[in-house]
């Protein structure tokens, strides 16, 4: 691609043009305090367990989320069943996330029950909420989707790598969403956005940028919540 102009570069690397054009917005997002401090070793266990609770009631968002693209990738797709594959393992990553979410909990004496989603946390949910109707369009749905996943995976394997000083107890945490299987499912997921936005309009392709830049500002949000914002 080096040296190439947009035209030469068609649509098909959407993903890459807006990381690169968005970066410092997107280094915010994956390079975050609440991050740093896990990574240094410095991090508050209050700030854990308020993530840990807030990110329990997100998910349980995420899931009905992750369905309505499921449903959108049925028709809207132009190849459906590989695309399909790939969501539907989402689901499932998803109903093992809530599992350990509750495990999680109680091992740091967290009562999820007792858990009142932040604001940070509501406007985010509601968003999640804005895109699950039939009219928004799957390349809308499915960019989305990678924005949101790709965020926690850098995030975490950033945490992971040599030289830094994640806490042993966090190092768990840091792998569920930094481990190589899950790199390999975001990448999956961006592949798909990249060939739906390929083919996309112009207007679908402004709308889908939008959409990418509401989720990495949404999630900088909500690592400010859990880094002691409200
Ligand atoms: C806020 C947030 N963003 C992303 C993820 C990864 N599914 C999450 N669990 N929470």
């Amino acid at each position: 691609m080096e040296g190439k102009t947009r035209e030469e570069m068609g649509k098909s690397m959407m993903t890459e043009t807006w990381l690169r054009k968005h970066r410092s917005l997107y280094l915010g997002a994956t390079r975050h305090p609440f991050i740093r401090s896990i990574r240094d070793g410095n991090i508050d266990l209050s700030s854990f367990k308020t993530w840990l609770g807030q990110d329990y009631i997100y998910v349980r968002a995420f899931v009905p989320f992750v369905a309505s693209v499921l449903t959108k990738a049925w028709k809207g797709s132009d190849d459906s069943s590989s695309d399909m594959e790939v969501i539907l393992g989402g689901v499932a990553a998803l109903n093992d996330e809530i599992s350990w979410f509750k495990k999680e909990a109680s091992k740091w004496g967290v009562q999820l029950s007792d858990i009142v989603p932040q604001k940070a946390n509501q406007d985010y949910c509601r968003f999640l909420e804005s895109l699950m109707i039939p009219e928004v369009e799957y390349t809308i749905a499915i960019t989305a989707f990678w924005a949101i996943e790709a965020v926690y995976q850098e995030s975490f394997a950033h945490c992971l790598e040599d030289g830094t000083k994640t806490p042993a107890e966090l190092q768990e945490t840091c792998q569920r969403w930094g481990n190589e299987g899950f790199g390999q499912y975001c990448n999956s997921l961006r592949k798909i956005a990249d060939r739906q936005l390929e083919k996309a309009s112009d207007d679908i392709i402004t709308k889908a940028e939008v959409t990418f830049l509401r989720v990495v500002e949404h999630e900088v949000e909500f690592w400010n919540m859990s880094h002691g914002g409200t």
